[in-house]
């Protein structure tokens, strides 16, 4: 059942450029054909060949931003329905939250930052935005995918109300405002969380898998050795490799049984959307103590996975393939494909800007390939598993 504080399609602010009337009378709803167009867009294919944590993974099995896109919506699905959220929505912020990362992941941010320095930045939330509202252009009467207000905001505002605002936001937001510091719907928030709760999973599993976690160093984790304890207990002659996987959904069940109790507790008396944004503070949250449970569990991660000695090798490879990108496209910008040579603005920063719009849009393996006609030889040291 539908709750008084879910977002009503049929309420939507609506859209940028108005659809027409014969279409919005379709058979969908506004946020059902938002998540289609998501799920249509170039954008989200290009996800498959994008880092999640390892660049260009040669193992099937790891996961990249489309997998993780995928298992986020999972879960935002199960807790949007839980709360008697609407499920289209969530599934459309989930599904397109990471659409503006770059190639290298963090790595690629970080390098597109420094070489827009002077230009504003470089910022994968805003990008996010960019790409939907303005550089996937699948119509033939306006720019970008035309998705709804609420999607917008929710992708906006994805790590709450917008203190620092990044010039492609802002730019956005001058042309279609998106109320950025107000906190955002509860599918919105929803799709934040599921964010965090499928990457503190699927990380364990993957950084198990390619030998840069150990199990015995995950005990060290209280919450997670009490979780093995009773997996060995009630499972004590399974393989090993299963019981790991019993670990990873033991332990999203329970952030997800978490999270679904102490949001419904902070969202009684709730009465409409509005209400979630004017809250003046985030009502999809875990408890106090899985809350502390989670940031140690990052902490650890960020220690053992994300910044272990040979990925931050792997980082500082990918940083330098991007800025040798960029240098080489700001020098001799006919080395762009299609049409992004002939829209090259002459003027700063928006030369700048379009040039890391090409980039940004590169897939790993076209980074590696671009770079690689450019300079003559394929970049190495980026793939370590
Ligand atoms: N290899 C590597 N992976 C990282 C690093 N920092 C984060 N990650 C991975 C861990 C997660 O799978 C994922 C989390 O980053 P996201 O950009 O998806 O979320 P984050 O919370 O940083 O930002 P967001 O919520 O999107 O504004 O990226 C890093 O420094 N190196």
């Amino acid at each position: 059942m539908r709750a008084a504080y879910a977002s009503d399609p049929a309420q939507s602010r609506g859209r940028e450029f108005p659809l027409e009337a014969a279409l919005a009378r379709g058979p969908r709803s506004q946020f059902q054909r938002d998540r289609d167009r998501i799920v249509h867009s170039i954008a989200f294919r290009r996800l498959r060949h994008k880092t999640q944590v390892f660049v260009a993974p040669d193992g099937d099995h790891y996961r990249v931003r489309l997998t993780h896109s995928l298992e986020v919506a999972q879960i935002g699905r199960v807790i949007a329905r839980a709360l008697g959220l609407d499920e289209d929505l969530t599934e459309a912020l989930c599904l397109a939250h990471d659409i503006g990362h770059p190639p290298f992941g963090h790595a690629g941010e970080d390098a597109l930052n420094a070489a827009l320095e002077r230009h504003g930045g470089f910022d994968h939330n805003a990008q996010s935005l960019r790409i939907l509202m303005r550089i996937e252009s699948p119509y033939c009467e306006h720019d970008g995918l035309n998705l709804s207000w609420e999607v917008l905001e929710g992708l906006a505002k994805h790590n709450g109300p917008v203190g620092m605002v990044n010039w492609a936001l802002a730019e956005l937001d001058a042309a279609y405002p998106l109320d950025l510091t107000t906190w955002p719907s509860l599918e919105a928030q929803v799709a934040a969380i599921a964010d965090d709760i499928a990457y503190d999973n699927h990380d364990i599993d993957d950084g198990l898998r390619a030998g840069f976690l150990e199990l015995d160093e995950l005990l060290t984790l209280d919450s997670v050795a009490d979780q093995w304890r009773a997996i060995e207990r009630k499972f004590p002659a399974a393989p090993q490799d299963r019981r790991l996987r019993e670990l990873v959904r033991s332990q999203i069940g329970w952030m997800v049984n978490d999270v679904i109790a102490e949001t419904n507790a902070r969202a009684q008396g709730m009465d409409c959307a509005d209400d979630v944004r004017a809250a003046g503070q985030a009502t999809c949250v875990f408890s106090t103590g899985l809350a502390a449970h989670e940031r140690r569990l990052k902490r650890f991660m960020y220690d053992r996975l994300y910044h272990h000695p040979q990925q931050l090798q792997t980082a500082e490879r990918a940083r330098a393939v991007t800025a040798e990108l960029f240098a080489a496209y700001a020098q001799d910008p006919a080395l762009m494909e299609g049409g992004w040579v002939s829209r090259l603005p002459s003027d700063e920063p928006h030369r700048s800007r379009h040039i890391a719009d090409y980039i940004a849009g590169m897939t790993d393996r076209f980074a590696i390939a671009s770079h690689a006609a450019i300079y003559g030889r394929t970049p190495e040291g980026l793939r370590n598993v």
